[in-house]
């Protein structure tokens, strides 16, 4: 088969499997979705891993699954590491792809309420999350710019237990336009983990000042999609997860169903 058509007819298949997931769901109803979103950097690891296990919702992390996928050494994985280490987006079908695939088996497992945090990215893949999930709202997590750059740089993972930390101190005062003043201390890991710390292989100044401009461009239309349907909550970082945690936890316990607002009382 020539190699045009070869490709239209997986594109065919594509959609077509598309079509029947997105009737699958339509007829048991789409999982409520909260979505965390935020430039790199900004904390949307930290603290939509805390969310979603305070309000017992399966987190489900884009960049995890791109991260699990190159580990895995498939072909697909060798696809996306060199996008991926040059700090660029991956094409909107093969992530679409990965969401889906993780998404739809959980759901056919029985959860029925997700966080999903770095994903979508685009307008294409906002309009596309829309035919599997219901979602309730998108959370924008901000940071001042200038941090970004040293809190991705401090980020460590233990390759052991899987459990990030981040070694960076950061103190800026406030600015003289009216940003706010910024305290972080380090969040360091425990002698057991401290052998086992790596850093990601995209967290590099020159990858992670691309994947900031990457970011800065793609993000517009998406919190502008939210935003449109009255979806979007801002949320200002300042300071470190302690006084922060609290504070965006009571911003969206009232947007949360009942099960979210059980879950949340069971861990009070
Ligand atoms: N929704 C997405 N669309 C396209 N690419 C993605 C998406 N989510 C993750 N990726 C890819 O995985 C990389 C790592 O993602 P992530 O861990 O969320 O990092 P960060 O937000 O710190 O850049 C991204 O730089 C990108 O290459």
């Amino acid at each position: 088969m020539a190699r045009s058509s070869l490709a239209s007819t997986l594109q065919r298949c594509f959609q077509l499997q598309q079509r029947r997931w997105a009737s699958s769901l339509a007829a048991d109803g789409r999982p409520e979705t909260l979505l965390f979103m935020g430039p790199p950097g900004v904390g949307k690891g930290t603290y939509s891993t805390r969310v979603a296990d305070y309000f017992g919702l399966e987190h489900i992390a884009s960049g995890d699954l791109v991260r699990d996928e190159i580990k895995s050494g498939s072909e697909l994985g060798n696809q996306m590491k060199e996008i991926v280490n040059a700090g660029n987006l991956l094409p909107d079908a093969l992530i679409l792809r990965v969401i889906r695939e993780h998404f739809m088996k959980s759901h056919a497992e029985g959860t029925d309420r997700f966080l999903l945090d770095g994903f979508p990215r685009t307008a294409q893949q906002a309009a596309a999350l829309d035919a599997i999930a219901d979602v309730k709202l998108a959370v924008n997590l901000g940071l001042r710019e200038e941090v970004l750059v040293e809190k991705c740089l401090g980020r460590r993972i233990c390759k052991k237990c899987g459990k990030n930390y981040n070694i960076a101190d950061i103190y800026l005062p406030a600015s003289a336009d009216g940003q706010p003043e910024i305290v972080m201390p380090p969040l360091n890991p425990p002698p057991e983990c401290m052998e086992h710390m790596e850093q990601r292989a995209d967290d590099t100044e020159p990858v992670i000042r691309r994947r900031l401009d990457v970011y800065n461009a793609a993000a517009t239309p998406v919190e502008e999609y939210y935003a449109r349907e009255g979806k979007l909550l801002n949320f200002e970082i300042t300071g470190g997860i302690p006084p922060t945690l609290p504070r965006l936890l009571d911003v969206l316990r009232p947007h949360m169903d009942s099960a979210g607002q059980q879950a949340a009382s069971q861990k009070a």
